[in-house]
């Protein structure tokens, strides 16, 4: 595996409460992560951990051999981009505005913004069905339509890894789809994408590996088979289930009894 994330011993806590516990794992260049895990598992933390918001107890994170910690800001936001759970946006920025914010790490510092991230811009407003809403105010959307701009924003920002905190937390089912889609495809063509998901039978159809917390640890990390078994969805989630093979969808499938 050509890893392009690793992530060594991290510690973290918030008021001497652990938030996440002796972290040890990589990612690889392709894999489509799902974090998964019940409320206040850990995922959101890890995600910011890996995209130095947060300042570590201990261990380090290491984005393409170099430690996150040595990064300028920019230049960590050339390499990794986050695409916040929260989509309560108070500011009232246009959208077209918004997505540019994606361009900050390549801005110069006298010169702007250039044509090209114009381009860029207007390529994945389109894309992610935006483009209608780029003179709009962002405070003016639906929390559906506001998360896809978010999500134009964040590919904007065009780095090797992508983060999502529950991209699709407010989307309808066409959207949905279209974002776990399109993020299968940026991991097929060698980007790296996590993304924290509540929804399991999505994470089965789309991500290439599973990564369960539990109370700021690793309960398993590996394929769906490997992942949800009635056993660690009893471990993590407190629920009895049955994990079984769908014949109609094709795939890996449970339910809770
Ligand atoms: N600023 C904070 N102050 C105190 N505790 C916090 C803070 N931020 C997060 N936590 C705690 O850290 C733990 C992990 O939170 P986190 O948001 O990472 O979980 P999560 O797995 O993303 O949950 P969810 O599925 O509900 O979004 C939770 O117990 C949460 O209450």
């Amino acid at each position: 595996m050509n890893k392009i994330i690793e992530i060594s011993s991290l510690h973290y806590s918030i008021n001497n409460k652990k938030i996440l516990d002796d972290i040890n794992i990589s990612f690889g260049k392709g894999e489509f992560i799902g974090l998964i895990g019940p409320n206040g598992a850990g995922k959101t933390t890890l995600l910011k951990s890996i995209n130095g918001i947060n300042e570590l107890d201990a261990g380090d994170i290491k984005i393409a051999g170099k430690d996150i910690r040595k990064m300028k800001d920019k230049e960590l936001a050339k390499e990794v981009a986050l695409m916040n759970q929260n989509t309560s946006i108070s500011f009232a920025f246009p959208c077209g505005e918004i997505v540019m914010m994606g361009r900050y790490p390549y801005s110069r510092t006298f010169g702007g913004f250039t044509k090209e991230d114009s381009e860029i811009v207007n390529k994945y407003m389109n894309f992610t069905d935006t483009i209608n809403f780029k003179d709009r105010l962002i405070t003016q959307l639906s929390g559906g339509e506001r998360q896809r701009v978010l999500f134009a924003k964040v590919l904007a920002q065009e780095t090797d890894v992508i983060l999502l905190d529950e991209p699709t937390a407010s989307l309808d089912i066409t959207h949905e789809e279209q974002i776990f889609k399109y993020s299968k495809e940026l991991s097929d063509k060698g980007k790296t994408v996590i993304a924290a998901v509540h929804d399991l039978r999505i994470a089965i159809k789309y991500c290439s590996k599973l990564v369960l917390l539990d109370k700021g640890g690793i309960v398993k990390e590996g394929t769906a088979e490997e992942v949800i078994t009635e056993e660690n969805l009893k471990t993590a989630y407190g629920i009895n289930s049955q994990v079984y093979f769908n014949t109609v969808s094709n795939s890996l499938d449970f339910f809770v009894r």
